[in-house]
């Protein structure tokens, strides 16, 4: 079964076209800005060359449609025909606490991600108007939707309530959901298997360190706490979003900027972090090179993003009273190895050591990077949302089949 899946957001998508016989896959691909003047679709077949193409992209369902001619492409294509695409996948931020796993999208479905757009404002948008995106260019073809919130919704209420009045919870859902689910629950069954251990066994925290960022902490192979809460704006400072802050200055910059809602959480989500700090950019490598180049509010983000994540480590060991396993995963997490180095050696009071020459290596596969005789495993592991949202599509299309 050939399954297309996709990664929408607001300005972007992200495609991976998979041949479920054997996981592999046909291709991949980015539509950028969407909407925006000059467009640029980045194509990756298989076994060709990389092909970008600039033109004319005003909303998702054009990008779609590029996406699938470039797929059937005589040259850069992989597909004779899009009827070859038997199922989409999508990936959804947030599933509130209507959606505990992935399912089949319909009417129903459909309406309740739509209730959801006020909590992930940045996200579930951009998700919907993928899903109807591919309904329009592929009808009839059946679809999935895979939550980000759905490995959370294990927590206890302890973790997942707020201390504010109760009746908000109960009117209208405010809790903690976090995000970055699919990627944290892979990433620890990947770090179990390297170790030859059962995850069932492990105090683990995982960082998923990427332009949004989050910590989950997991134990007994469930997720029991995490840093994102009822949006993807809480816990760590993100590329442009603030994470953590005390929310009285909400009010307080409300009243003396005279902000609306809407720019005051325009200001938080898309105008904070690591941009707002540096003043050159929300992109780790370009904060990188400014602190090298010794600009010093590029080094000011630098350190305030490093100390915030350590800070969270902590936190999340002292929640399980101690933890075995250090995981990085994302964009930054893979690939900073600065960023790995300067929040390890400054967590040598929990027992970790860091191998500065594993850290050093550069590649995509599972590995350690604490030292043999450190107390907690640290390893980088490659994350793979798409794989997992194309196995759950796969799944969940056959048993449709089954039962039709
Ligand atoms: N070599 C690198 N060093 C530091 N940061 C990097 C490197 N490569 C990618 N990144 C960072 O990864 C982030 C994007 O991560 P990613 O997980 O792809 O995000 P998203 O899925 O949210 O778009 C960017 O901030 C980028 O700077
Ligand atoms: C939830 C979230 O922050 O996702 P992303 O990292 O893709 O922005
Ligand atoms: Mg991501």
């Amino acid at each position: 079964m050939k399954i297309l899946v996709i990664n929408a957001g607001s300005s972007s998508l992200k495609y991976q076209l998979y041949d479920m016989s054997n996981e592999s896959v046909l291709a991949k691909g980015r539509v950028e800005r969407i909407g925006m003047d000059s467009s640029i679709l980045v194509h990756q077949p298989k076994n060709g060359e990389e092909v970008s193409q600039v033109s004319e992209i005003l909303e998702h369902t054009t990008a779609i449609r590029k996406v699938l001619k470039i797929l059937t492409h005589k040259e850069h294509g992989v597909i004779e025909s899009t009827q070859e695409i038997e199922a989409v996948g999508h990936r959804v931020v947030h599933g509130g606490e209507s959606f505990k796993g992935s399912v089949v999208v319909d009417q129903e479905v459909k309406t309740k991600i739509r209730r959801l757009f006020a909590l992930a404002p940045l996200h579930n948008p951009a998700a919907m108007l993928g899903i109807e995106a591919a309904e329009k260019n592929m009808p009839g073809v059946p679809q999935v939707v895979v939550f980000d919130t759905a490995f959370h919704q294990t927590m206890s209420e302890k973790a997942y309530l707020y201390p504010i009045p109760k009746v908000l919870y109960k009117k209208h859902h405010v809790r903690r959901y976090g995000a970055h689910g699919t990627s944290h629950e892979y990433v620890s069954r990947i770090a179990a298997d390297f170790l030859k251990r059962p995850v069932e066994e492990l105090k683990m925290i995982t960082c998923h360190i990427g332009n949004g960022a989050s910590l989950a902490a997991i134990q007994n192979g469930i997720s029991v706490d995490t840093s994102m809460g009822l949006t993807p704006l809480e816990g760590l400072m993100m590329g442009t979003r603030s994470g953590d802050i005390d929310p009285a200055i909400v009010p307080y910059v409300m009243n003396k900027e005279e902000l609306t809602i809407n720019e005051v959480d325009s200001m938080l989500n898309k105008h904070s972090g690591l941009l707002a700090i540096s003043g050159i950019s929300s992109d780790m490598r370009e904060i990188t090179e400014g602190m090298i180049a010794g600009y010093p509010n590029a080094t000011l983000a630098f350190e305030m993003y490093e100390y915030r994540l350590r800070k969270y480590i902590g936190s999340y060991a002292a929640a399980m009273n101690g933890v075995d396993v250090i995981v990085f995963t994302a964009g930054v997490g893979e690939n900073s190895i600065i960023l790995r180095e300067r929040v390890l050696t400054n967590l040598t009071y929990l027992g970790v050591e860091l191998d500065k020459e594993a850290n050093s290596v550069i590649s995509g596969e599972p590995r350690r990077i604490s030292a043999p005789n450190s107390k907690v495993e640290v390893l980088v592991v490659p994350t793979n949302e798409e794989l997992v949202i194309a196995r759950d599509t796969h799944r969940l299309v056959q048993n449709l089949i089954r039962n039709v």
